[in-house]
């Protein structure tokens, strides 16, 4: 980033003459490096990879002539040296073509501005190795004073918040109210899900209880719907069955991926009746609804009208081919099934006729002008992120339009009003009202939550399209049902996360699975961690299994890890497993305010659920960490006079305090290697909600004397190969899954014809042939195991 900076500078800039000041520090380090280690290159007595890439960045700079290195004669001797091999003059030939740093002007009218002016113009800057261009945080005299007096001051007596419940908002206490989208029961749920809903809203509901908020986080399935009874056709269930089964799969999934919710209910209860009802009539009798005839789809072959995602054809917006009765996956625009082209019953793909159908609307037009004065209100005083607030206005913009709220569907819950009596609701009218009835099955006083907004602030977590359901339409039920029902205040919606280059799908069971990432062997800290690291916060981002194996290897196991692990193994190795005595200099309190510093960055993202971005601060720490260790040496220290050992304790004293920061604000991302840390640290209890409070204070938390439990590797390295095999095990399976278990059993049990089981059956063996081919496996003939002759 020095570089980056320095070269901007000299080339677009022209101010030549600044260029010193900023290389200064990486120089200094650089020369005295090279000083101590006393070789002719970097690593040793040859010429190393190490030399060719730090000569050829500093090469258009160092060899400028209007560029002098001063006191750096150490780099100065090195720069020479390398400068005289042969290959790295043509390259020089090759590159600058006689045109010196002018060479470089196009080339840098292509790097981004730099964006983090925490480094000013014409100030020293430091070196950070971080992926970003992100800089330091340059260290003032006083900003290290107050470091080491906030150090000195170590942990308060915080007391550990009470977790009992049931929960519920207390007078004087910041009371958040956290939901996730709840998840359709009709299947696994893939990593885009986890990411989407549960996962962030688990790690904020974490962060929130760490800040001493009074948190209640509460999830469930969404039961109701066509997507229920399509697939309890599919695998020969009732819809109760299925709905049985995959919550207990939801849950399982999500109790292995270590989501804490306070409560995690599902939509088909009484309460939920009760509740759904109960606002259809507040709706009704403030003239809310509008009754209508519509075109419906049927399906003659089927004997139903096909709603919502009982039929697929060619969306009318944007021509993607498999778009749905309700909603497009390609282009999210809603969809009314008639507007469809080219219609297919989903069950038989017969063509569907039009028939009409008597149905109520919730008139949105008429709950416009509410609907809007709110909305102004809650983005402007609420963390809504960017894509949450586009995705409302443009529907705004376009003018709401009446909603149908009712479907001709058995499964749902039943609309009371007698004219309507063979009709249920449509599940998007439903399903957040079972945020509603699942808190009302959590604790009975469910009101204090969902119908307090002065005292209740209230976030909601889902990817992208879920926007529209949560900012209008069920704003709009609520608004209308005039009951002082809590609104949403903070709406944070994710991007998509795709899989490697394609969608994630559970319909089409393209990618990871919940149940899938179980069985890889891989800890659920590390699906965390990768997951959180690629969340799609601001633009769609890839689940890649070799990037997955990168950031393991690189972030966690060679950054994150390597420091914790060395700091804790010097005091068991150098301080018979007790905390060493400290005596700040001036290197450390600059490096307690720059660790202070990352801290206060963290908590500020986090408060704005920027989690994606927080977690990066957590291993600019680390790194900090890693740099300190390095340059200190107490391994070599220890073996020195008084004076060194006396170093060596202060440098092992600070860094594993700065494990025992690392493991608190590791504790929404990581929760069960947050623990082990400070188990293997001996941490204090306190230490965990003691330096999250506030702006963040990085204190001592860990003061000389402490004993340290046993210090064991944190994370193992995933091998080339074994990603490569659980690519290959898992990418494509579930298809196969589900193929196989359901799809046949299912047709067998609705006793089909016998020719749509042979082609299901083929279509099968053709999947398990496919499957592995993909596996390298060899081909057996087909085993005529079990047949009877
Ligand atoms: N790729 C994704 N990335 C992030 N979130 C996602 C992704 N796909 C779905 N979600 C979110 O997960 C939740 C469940 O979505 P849904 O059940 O529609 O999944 P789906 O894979 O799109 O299913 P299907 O393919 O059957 O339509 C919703 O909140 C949705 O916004
Ligand atoms: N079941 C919906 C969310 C309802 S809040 C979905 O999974 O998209």
């Amino acid at each position: 980033p020095a570089l980056l900076r320095a070269l901007r500078t000299a080339v677009l800039q022209g101010k030549g003459s600044d260029v010193s000041q900023i290389l200064q520090s990486p120089l200094n380090f650089l020369d005295q490096s090279l000083l101590k280690g006393s070789k002719p290159y970097l690593t040793g007595e040859a010429v190393s990879m190490a030399d060719i890439v730090l000569w050829g960045a500093l090469h258009p700079i160092l060899s400028d002539s209007s560029f002098t290195l001063g006191e750096h004669n150490s780099v100065k001797t090195w720069f020479d040296r390398v400068a005289a091999v042969h290959s790295c003059q043509s390259a020089v030939q090759k590159v600058l073509q006689g045109k010196g740093l002018q060479a470089m002007k196009s080339y840098m009218q292509r790097q981004p501005a730099p964006q983090n002016s925490q480094c000013r113009d014409a100030q020293p800057c430091n070196n950070n190795p971080a992926e970003s261009e992100e800089r330091q945080h340059f260290v003032s005299e006083e900003e290290c004073e107050a470091a080491a007096l906030a150090w000195n001051k170590g942990l308060s007596s915080c007391p550990a918040p009470d977790r009992q419940h049931p929960i519920l908002p207390q007078e004087g206490k910041r009371n958040v109210l956290v939901t996730s989208a709840l998840p359709y029961v009709n299947n696994v749920p893939h990593l885009g899900n986890i990411i989407g809903c549960v996962l962030s809203a688990d790690v904020f509901s974490r962060y929130g209880r760490l800040r001493g908020w009074n948190m209640l986080f509460v999830c469930g399935t969404d039961e109701y719907g066509t997507a229920t009874e399509n697939k309890a056709r599919e695998e020969g269930l009732t819809p109760q069955q299925i709905c049985d089964k995959y919550h207990a799969v939801h849950s399982s999934i999500y109790s292995w991926f270590q989501i804490d919710f306070d409560f995690f209910g599902r939509t088909t209860t009484e309460k939920q009746t009760e509740i759904a009802q109960n606002i259809f009539w507040r709706l009704h009798k403030h003239g809310y609804l509008v009754e209508d005839t519509v075109e419906q789809l049927r399906c003659e072959n089927c004997q139903r009208f096909l709603a919502d995602r009982f039929v697929e054809g060619t969306c009318p917006h944007c021509s993607y081919p498999e778009a749905r009765g309700d909603q497009c996956d390609k282009c999210g625009r809603l969809i009314n099934a008639v507007e469809l082209r080219d219609p297919q019953c989903k069950v038989c793909r017969q063509t569907p006729v039009i028939r009409s159908s008597k149905h109520l609307f919730l008139d949105l037009p008429k709950l416009e002008s509410q609907l809007e004065q709110w909305l102004e209100k809650s983005t402007s005083t609420g963390d809504w992120t960017t894509n949450a607030k586009q995705i409302t206005h443009s529907w705004i913009r376009d003018g709401l339009k009446p909603r149908c709220i009712t479907r001709d569907l058995h499964w749902g819950t039943p609309v009371p009003h007698p004219d309507f009596k063979e009709k249920v609701f449509y599940v998007w009218f439903d399903a957040p009202i079972g945020y509603l009835s699942i808190t009302a099955n959590y604790t009975s006083e469910w009101e204090r939550w969902w119908k307090n907004p002065l005292q209740v602030e209230l976030y909601n977590f889902m990817a992208k399209d879920n926007v529209p359901f949560h900012s209008v339409v069920f704003p709009c039920s609520l608004l209308g049902a005039q009951d002082n029902y809590t609104l949403v205040n903070h709406l944070v919606a994710t991007e998509y996360l795709n899989y490697e280059d394609t969608k994630f799908s559970k319909s089409r069971g393209t990618g990871v699975f919940g149940d899938m990432a179980k069985d890889t062997g891989i800890p659920s800290d590390v699906w965390r961690f990768y997951l959180l690291y690629v969340r799609p916060e601001g633009q769609d981002s890839a689940f890649s299994w070799a990037d997955m194996a990168m950031k393991n290897n690189s972030e966690l196991l060679n950054n994150l890890g390597n420091f914790i692990n060395r700091a804790g193994m010097f005091v068991t190795k150098f301080f018979e497993g007790c905390v060493p005595v400290m005596e700040l200099q001036r290197e450390d309190k600059e490096l307690l305010a720059v660790v202070g510093w990352e801290l206060q960055q963290y908590i500020q993202l986090m408060d704005k659920v920027k989690i994606r971005d927080a977690l990066k601060h957590i291993l600019n720490i680390s790194r900090h960490g890693n740099q300190y260790i390095q340059v200190n040496q107490p391994w070599k220290k220890i073996k020195g006079e008084e004076s060194e050992r006396l170093r060596a304790g202060t440098v092992t004293g600070v860094a594993v305090n700065i494990a025992c920061l690392l493991s608190v604000m590791l504790l929404p991302y990581m929760p069960l290697v947050s623990q082990i840390i400070r188990d293997q640290l001996n941490a204090p209890q306190s230490c965990v909600y003691t330096m999250l409070q506030g702006s963040g204070t990085f204190v001592c938390s860990l003061s000389a004397g402490h004993r340290i439990g046993t210090v064991s590797p944190l994370f193992q390295k995933l091998e080339a190969e074994q990603i490569e095999a659980l690519k290959k095990r898992f990418g494509g399976q579930q298809v196969l899954d589900v193929h196989d278990g359901d799809k046949v059993r299912a047709l067998k049990a609705q006793k089909a014809e016998k020719d749509v089981i042979a082609a299901e059956v083929s279509k099968l063996l053709e999947l398990k042939t496919q499957l592995a081919l993909a596996e390298g496996k060899n081909l057996e003939p087909t085993s005529k195991k079990g047949k009877k002759k």
